[in-house]
């Protein structure tokens, strides 16, 4: 079983420039996108925010790997903004945490019929099969460990350093 825990971003559809807008949202649940992207893998999800990973703050984070530290799985798959995705596994790969944690989130809306929401998500919980426990971002066909990762902004993908 796999413990999925949703804070927001791009993937669930948000869209704001403005912190005050934090929790409106006609987004999509990572739920649906699960269902469009054929997921058979058996989970459970926390939706804990609601947030553009811009304002995601040490408090969320503290939030989070309090989420995932009381979690009785050791599968926990972290959906999260791609902005500050690499901020967020460094604090959770500071933490040693005996699971295997891994981000993944969208580039483009997942609204929108060419997202990479549902893509990203099906990478991601099929790359449990092959990680021990630490903390890693899987995202457009790659993992990478939290230490070696980086967001190439033009590019619009994940590498290492
Ligand atoms: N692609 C993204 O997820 C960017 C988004 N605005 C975020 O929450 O970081």
């Amino acid at each position: 079983m796999i413990h999925i825990i949703s804070t927001g971003g791009t993937i669930e559809g948000l869209e704001y420039d403005d912190p005050n807008k934090k929790g409106v949202s006609n987004g999509i649940s990572i739920q649906d996108l699960l269902q469009i992207s054929g997921n058979e893998e058996k989970y459970c999800l926390d939706k804990i925010l609601d947030k553009d990973s811009r304002f995601i703050n040490q408090e969320d984070r503290i939030t989070i790997a309090n989420t995932i530290t009381s979690s009785t799985h050791s599968k926990i798959l972290l959906t999260h903004g791609t902005i500050t995705m690499v901020e967020t596994a460094k604090y959770l790969g500071s933490l040693e945490l005996d699971k295997t944690i891994i981000l993944t989130g969208a580039f483009i809306l997942g609204t929108q019929p060419n997202t990479d929401a549902p893509d990203n998500l099906k990478f991601a919980i099929a790359s449990f099969e092959n990680l021990n426990s630490g903390v890693y971002i899987a995202m457009n066909n790659t993992v990478l460990p939290w230490y070696n990762a980086k967001k190439n902004v033009s590019k619009n993908r994940f590498e290492p350093l």
